[in-house]
């Protein structure tokens, strides 16, 4: 049989077939994946292949096969040097939610994220959240850095998740995918998650009620259906996205406008720092590329042994 993985907790796997069945699966033997050293083989979001065995009346699956991952979020174990337990498997968008205060997002963070998104392979959509409280000096302040987003090829929209104000076209994008929210705590997540499914507590308590193992309250991730084609992973306590380790030279790539110049460079392996003819400082000075884009990305690189390699994942 073939399924999706909704919930693991640690030697279980909660899987769902295309026809609704849940499954509780376990790994036999020794599974491992090639090029990942991860403490968990199987994630959240992961197609695999199991057999159905019975015992006791009961029908628990075998997993043998693991689907090839179109992408998956990696976090950095923390006792054990050098391996990642993987979050999740195969997101189609993460959703960052932003506020201009209350808390302050800044764009340093924003960039940030997007590069390990970019790194990741998973598409970003900005949400500038509680456009309801803001007063105008502040919606210019959303307008403005939306449109440095929004050209560089981001979607960006102005929400309220408290008056329920384009929630509707977060739906829209929400259809046939699976999706991640995001963003610091306190910007809203929760509240626009209940505005676009209401009902997903009662939802929540229903799938841990299969389990065997009964509820959970570590921070494992979770796969839920909504009601209109549409899936959510929910990663508790979880705010940001993990470490990817990455090169100098990589940098660059990950800033989709740097990378778009890049082949103008008169360097290959151009950093856009002091080389000559670099297409993109020459766009940055012609107002072209946004300044703060360009400072996030020399923060970047200049913490290169320390700030993004440095887990920035947010935990409660
Ligand atoms: N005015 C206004 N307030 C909002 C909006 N969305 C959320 N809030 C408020 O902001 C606060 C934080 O919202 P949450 O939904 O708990 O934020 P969160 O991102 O889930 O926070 P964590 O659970 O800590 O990660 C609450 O007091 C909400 O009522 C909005 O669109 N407008
Ligand atoms: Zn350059």
């Amino acid at each position: 049989m073939i399924g999706t993985v909704y919930k693991s907790t640690g030697s279980w796997y909660t899987v769902k077939t295309p026809n609704g069945k849940f499954y509780e699966c376990r790994i036999k033997g020794k599974f491992r994946i090639q090029g990942i050293k991860s403490t968990n083989p199987i994630a959240v979001g992961d197609v695999v292949e199991f057999d159905v065995e019975t015992k006791n009346n009961t029908e628990t699956g075998v997993i043998k096969r693991i689907e090839e991952r179109k992408n998956y979020i990696v976090r950095k174990s923390v006792n054990l040097s050098k391996q990642t337990h993987i979050i999740a498997s195969n997101v189609d968008q993460v959703f960052l939610l932003v506020t201009i205060n209350n808390p302050p997002t800044f764009s340093s963070f924003i960039d940030r994220f997007l590069v390990t998104a970019e790194a990741y392979s998973i598409k970003t959509v900005l949400l500038f959240n509680k456009i309801d409280a803001y007063d105008e000096e502040t919606l210019l302040e959303v307008k403005y850095l939306a449109s440095i987003y929004r050209k560089i090829g981001y979607e960006c929209i102005g929400i309220s998740a408290a008056t329920g104000k384009n929630v509707d076209k977060v739906k829209t994008l929400m259809e046939g995918k699976t999706s991640m929210f995001a963003g610091h705590s306190g910007v809203g997540k929760s509240t626009l998650v209940n505005a676009i499914e209401p009902s997903l507590d009662l939802k929540t308590k229903a799938i841990s009620n299969q389990h065997m193992q009964g509820q959970h309250t570590t921070t494992f991730a979770e796969m839920f259906d909504l009601s209109f084609d549409a899936k959510i992973i929910d990663t508790p306590g979880i705010k940001g996205f993990g470490v990817v380790d990455m090169e100098k030279e990589e940098v660059g790539d990950y800033f989709p406008e740097f990378f778009e110049l890049k082949q103008d460079c008169k360097f290959n392996n151009c950093l856009h720092l002091k080389e000559p003819k670099c297409a993109v400082k020459e766009a940055l000075e012609n107002d072209e590329v946004s300044y703060s884009r360009y400072r996030s990305y020399l923060q970047i690189l200049e913490g290169e042994d320390e700030h993004y390699r440095t887990d920035n994942w947010e935990e409660n």
